[in-house]
């Protein structure tokens, strides 16, 4: 586990809602080294997932270890109101995440959400599967609560998506030096296809994890 903290869901139709985030380490689209960025299947990454070193990132040894961490990091952070809520991101979280670990999570009353890139399907238990496809992965899951496009990409039009099963769908520009002009863009074309809408990185915005 590169790292894990409490903080709100920035981006897509649960954006502000109360979470615990855990960031796997490792993805298999990109090593996550600088060097093999250009010749990555990902080259647009946002995020470090390498190694263990970020806050709260440790090694755990069996998924009941992982999931009271994760369930100390909720009550850190909050009430005991109900409506626990975990993310399992990473890097590509589907390398890490299985039943044993779903069923501890689930055994502490979270309801569990997953931020994957699609190319591994999903398994069984999870209650919000956003997907982010990318290009140089194959898209095996092609069903889900959101899918959230980065944009623009040449190789992935929102038009290749459109007919997939999905209740939301995201175009979310490009961070990076172009990330102006990439919001101008998704902008202009969530106003020509209404069946989709804007997902701003609204974690960035104001300097929350
Ligand atoms: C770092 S990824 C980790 C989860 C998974 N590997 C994936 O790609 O969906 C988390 C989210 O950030 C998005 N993302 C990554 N880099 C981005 C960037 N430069 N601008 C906007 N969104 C980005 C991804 O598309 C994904 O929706
Ligand atoms: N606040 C916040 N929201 C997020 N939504 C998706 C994220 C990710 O990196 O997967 C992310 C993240 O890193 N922080
Ligand atoms: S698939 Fe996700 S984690 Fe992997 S390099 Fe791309 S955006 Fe980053
Ligand atoms: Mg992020």
């Amino acid at each position: 586990m590169k790292e894990m903290f409490a903080t709100l869901q920035g981006e897509g139709a649960q954006t502000g809602r109360a979470s615990v985030f855990c960031r796997f380490a490792g993805c298999n689209l990109w090593s996550g080294r600088e060097q093999d960025r250009a010749t990555a299947a990902c080259r647009f990454c946002d995020t470090d997932f390498i190694g263990t070193d970020g806050e709260g990132g440790a090694r755990f040894g069996t998924a009941e270890a992982l999931a009271d961490a994760i369930e100390t990091c909720w009550t850190d952070a909050a009430d005991e109101s109900g409506r626990r809520y975990v993310v399992f991101t990473g890097g590509e979280p589907l390398l890490q995440l299985d039943a044993p670990l779903i069923a501890a999570v689930r055994a502490r009353r979270f309801e569990i959400a997953v931020e994957t890139n699609g190319t591994i399907a999903a398994p069984d238990g999870i209650d919000w599967i956003c997907v982010s496809p990318k290009p140089g992965g194959p898209l095996v899951q092609t069903s889900g609560s959101e899918l959230k496009l980065v944009h623009p990409q040449t190789e992935l039009p929102p038009e290749m998506f459109t007919a997939l099963d999905f209740r939301h769908f995201w175009l979310q520009p490009m961070d990076g030096p172009a990330r102006a002009d990439n919001t101008q863009a998704a902008v202009a074309y969530c106003l020509k296809h209404p069946q989709w809408r804007l997902s701003l990185q609204t974690h960035k915005m104001i300097g929350i994890p």
